[in-house]
């Protein structure tokens, strides 16, 4: 019998706005085989009926049944975490940066390893790696910057697609101010960045598979490379990627660089690179008109305090992007990040928002400033769909939108998380069940702030199992 549909049953949670989180209390969400949800059941107890009365041509030996069992009661699911902005060729240096900053954190550490992809065999060891770690930490999708190469870039999308990872494919462009053994000509860029666009759009032909136009940062673009992916952009709506604002040193480049424009902003603006399909990575010394321009523009912006932290570039004030009504998501950033995990970066957006709070004077402005877990919860997951222009597709659990979850488990004997008989909730958010909701939200600031990679016991994309944790007992 051929399957038709899958039923998860269990504790579902998500954070469908900001600073909102919904738990759905022993639910079943049915998932078509091209990965879609079909139906959400809240209070239930039996899958299979809810399945075969959702559609009832159906046959049971049709339906698979994914059920977490009622006595795994530290378990939850919750949508795939969304990784903004991350690095996958500098994941070897996680961890290694010294006391560098920037601009020479990228001639001593990144451009050497970036440049050594070059090598087919590094390039699928490192990409290989990358998406394995990725996954094992609940990243669902990603918005990937590769190397110059075309070659290797395209085997990072192959390898996207056969581990089943959602992924934007960033063929980095840089025509100048580059090291001589890590450049590309206007030319070379162009026939390079048409290479990969056309094997992932041509060839490998996966919905789950896009490219995005990816000037590094202005510093090592010409404004002529930069005006013909602003237009390519157009013409093709495609999504675009860079940096901006991230440390003083580099303002002051871009500054001299681009003397007629009249910020970092405007000199992406000045060649059409901020569309709605933009995501900013950084932003962390934005004046009021630029983050104006950037509303306008309905950019995204990729906060990434791990790097922002390591390379002390400076802290992006969230909060302030988030009234100006900016969509934030979170980025690993490896290596400026040294973690692959969302779920770190998410503890220290919200260590990170506390530090502007001590700056504050005022106490309701300090309050204001601050992230809760449930905020960062949502930048971690919907909050990075919206700002990769996917929030109608991932990020929360919803009918018609892709089953891209994890199954955290915060029992596991191994993990570094210990729940107490008294902390433990059944789940039930109903009205009357105050104390219940009090404890299930302890649980997930438990979870933010003491799980790990240990918890995330199985991951799904479009609804395949991509990731599994072999020591879990869920069915
Ligand atoms: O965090 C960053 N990582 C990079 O690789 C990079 N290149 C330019 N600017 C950058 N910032
Ligand atoms: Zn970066």
């Amino acid at each position: 019998m051929i399957l038709k549909l899958t039923v998860y049953h269990g504790n579902f949670v998500d954070t469908p706005s900001l600073g909102g989180v919904r738990i759905r209390h022993q639910t079943t969400i049915g998932v078509g085989t091209d990965g879609k949800i079909l139906f959400i059941k809240e209070n239930s107890q039996d899958a299979l009926k809810d399945a075969l009365e959702f559609d009832r041509t159906l046959e049971a030996s049709e339906v698979a049944v994914v059920k977490i069992p009622d006595s795994q009661n530290g378990s939850f699911f919750f949508p795939g975490f969304v990784d903004t902005h991350v690095h996958a060729s500098q994941y070897p240096n996680a961890g290694i940066f010294g006391s560098s900053t920037l601009l020479d954190w990228l001639q001593t550490y990144t451009f050497p390893l970036e440049a050594s992809l070059k090598d087919i065999d590094t390039a699928r060891a490192v990409y290989n790696r990358v998406l394995d770690r990725t996954l094992a930490n609940g990243t669902t999708t990603a918005s990937y910057y590769t190397t110059i190469d075309a070659a290797s870039s395209n085997l990072m999308a192959k390898i996207c697609a056969e581990k089943g990872q959602r992924a934007f494919i960033g063929k980095v462009c840089m025509d100048q101010n580059s090291p001589d053994y890590y450049i590309e000509s206007l030319h070379e860029c162009k026939r390079s960045t048409h290479q990969v666009i056309d094997y992932i759009t041509k060839e490998l032909k996966d919905e789950k598979i896009q490219p995005v136009l990816t000037p590094r940062f202005a510093p090592s673009c010409s404004r002529e490379l930069m005006s013909w992916l602003g237009e390519l952009a157009r013409e093709e709506d495609l999504h675009v990627q860079t940096h901006l604002s991230e440390n003083s040193v580099e303002l002051e480049l871009v500054a001299e660089l681009f003397p007629e424009c009249e910020s970092y902003s405007h000199v992406y603006d000045n060649h059409h690179l901020l569309t709605k399909k933009t995501v900013l990575a950084h932003c962390v010394h934005l004046s009021d008109k630029e983050i104006e321009l950037l509303k306008l523009r309905g950019c995204g912006v990729s906060h990434c305090p791990i790097s922002n932290s390591s390379l002390a570039s400076g802290e992006c004030r969230v909060r302030l992007l988030l009234d100006n009504g900016i969509n934030v998501g979170l980025g690993t950033d490896l290596s400026g990040g040294y973690s692959s995990s969302i779920l770190a970066v998410a503890r220290q957006a919200l260590l990170v928002s506390r530090h502007l709070a001590m700056k504050e004077k005022d106490p309701k402005k300090q309050k204001h400033v601050n992230l809760s877990v449930e905020d960062v919860l949502f930048l971690a997951s919907l909050g990075g769909a919206q700002a990769l222009s996917i929030g109608g597709v991932v990020g929360s659990f919803e009918v018609n939108k892709q089953f891209d979850a994890q199954l955290i488990d915060l029992d596991r004997t191994s993990s570094n998380v210990d729940v107490f008989s008294w902390q433990r909730t059944s789940w039930n958010d109903s009205p009357g069940e105050e104390e219940n909701q009090k404890l299930a939200r302890n649980l997930l600031a438990k979870w933010l702030f003491t799980g790990d990679d240990r918890n995330t016991a199985r991951v799904w994309v479009a609804g395949r199992l991509v990731h599994c944790n072999a020591a879990l007992t869920a069915q």
